[in-house]
């Protein structure tokens, strides 16, 4: 009741573990804000500024280093020549021929001779290091990175990890997930080897991982989350049965999760993390793709929190008090991109830019944003494939 003094049981009441860290961290990110806004626009306009040379200079130094002596996340290599490659592409920018040689011939040491990449030479293939390697190459572009890739080996390695469920497991005997159905479905279609035999079954076992908050979740039974979310969507998109999701659900689970700090949580009353800017605003975008609509997320407020709470002095990282990595500079920089650009349903016409906040320089080359390859080296690849092979349609 109102103007009553607090009860006895009211007054023992305490926050939650999780109510204070949220608490704590919107009082940090409201201090950035406040911050911006009490200094003169000239200023304002340097916070908002995206750090280009910083940002190349901590990914050149990070792909040097990806030689033999590397051993920090050693079954990840592919994955991190990814985020640093497709990071650079967003820069607009690209690596030299000897960084370039090099990186190819690293990443086809990794290929399996049955087919498929492992996380690093002599390591056992997986979908989800497949799908780096891949994308890595193509965004590489050119004859010799497009043409070092086994296509045919591939698709007996995705055939062997096809699951009776009519998903795919990771890897020999591994997990069944959302993520083993994206990984393969995305490769297959980059490389123009999406057939009936492998989409078969994909999307019962998609269907069984939406929840009753209307996100995907990881496997059925789990809890709908933002990465699960983005590859579950994409895999429906990719084998044309988008339209089976509850798409309704699924845009309202979506559109909630945007905090007031303005990035993205992954799942309910979790924290925001700069990573979701692509997992959610990815899926927000294909989303409006499929349904023309209108923005789904406030892309202003999005591009704040990547620009203000996200980036540091060369790379991003997941929110104030954290450090940077690859893996947040990659889909923080993607996330940017999806906010940046106006989708529209013709998925083979190049994106236009739409509101770019802070200087127009800001503005990141566009992404396919299916499988998370800048437009221009997607599409490059796509000709490729299809003049040097047949392409199978599903
Ligand atoms: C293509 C590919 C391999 C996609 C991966 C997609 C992806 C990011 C899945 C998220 C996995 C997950 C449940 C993280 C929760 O971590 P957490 O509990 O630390 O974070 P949270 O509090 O933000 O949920
Ligand atoms: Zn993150």
């Amino acid at each position: 009741m109102i103007g009553m003094e607090p009860s006895s049981s009211s007054a023992e009441w305490k926050p939650t573990a999780s109510q204070e860290e949220q608490w704590a961290l919107e009082r940090h990110v409201f201090h950035i804000y406040q911050l911006f806004c009490n200094i003169p626009p000239k200023s304002q306009a340097v916070m908002l500024e995206l750090q280009r040379d910083n940002h190349i200079e901590y990914l050149m130094k990070g792909l040097r280093h990806l030689g033999p002596s590397f051993s920090v996340l050693d079954a990840n290599r592919p994955w991190i020549c990814y985020w640093i490659l497709h990071s650079i592409a967003l820069l607009g920018e690209s690596v030299d021929d000897a960084l370039e040689s090099n990186t190819i011939d690293f990443i086809s040491r990794c290929q399996d001779q049955h087919g498929g990449y492992g996380g690093g030479p002599g390591q056992m293939p997986h979908l989800a290091t497949t799908y780096a390697a891949v994308n890595s190459l193509i965004t590489l572009g050119g004859h010799r990175s497009l043409s070092s890739i086994n296509r045919g080996k591939i698709y007996s390695f995705l055939q062997r990890m096809k699951h009776p469920s009519g998903g795919f497991s990771m890897h020999d005997g591994g997990e069944v997930d959302v993520r083993a159905c994206y990984t393969a479905i995305s490769v297959a279609s980059a490389l123009c080897i999406l057939d009936k035999e492998l989409t078969q079954g994909v999307g019962d076992y998609i269907l069984s991982c939406q929840t009753y908050e209307g996100g995907i979740a990881g496997e059925p039974g789990s809890e709908a989350h933002g990465g699960y979310t983005f590859c579950g969507l994409a895999t429906m998109i990719l084998i044309n049965e988008a339209n089976r999701l509850d798409l309704p659900s699924l845009t309202d689970w979506l559109v909630f999760r945007q905090g007031v700090e303005g990035g993205f949580q992954g799942r309910t009353n979790k924290l925001v993390d700069g990573c979701y800017s692509f997992w959610q605003g990815g899926a927000a975008v294909l989303l409006q793709r499929l349904h023309e609509a209108g923005d789904l997320f406030q892309s202003h407020a999005l591009q704040q929190y990547i620009l203000l709470c996200s980036q540091v002095e060369g790379g991003f990282r997941d929110k104030p008090g954290k450090s940077r990595d690859h893996y947040h500079t990659c889909y923080c920089l993607s996330g940017l991109a999806a906010a940046q650009f106006r989708w529209s349903k013709d998925a083979d016409r190049e994106p236009l830019p739409g509101l770019v906040l802070g200087p127009y320089s800001n503005l990141l080359e566009p992404i396919d944003p299916l499988h998370n390859i800048v437009f221009e080296q997607f599409d490059e690849a796509r000709e490729f494939f299809t003049e040097s092979q047949h392409c199978d349609d599903a």
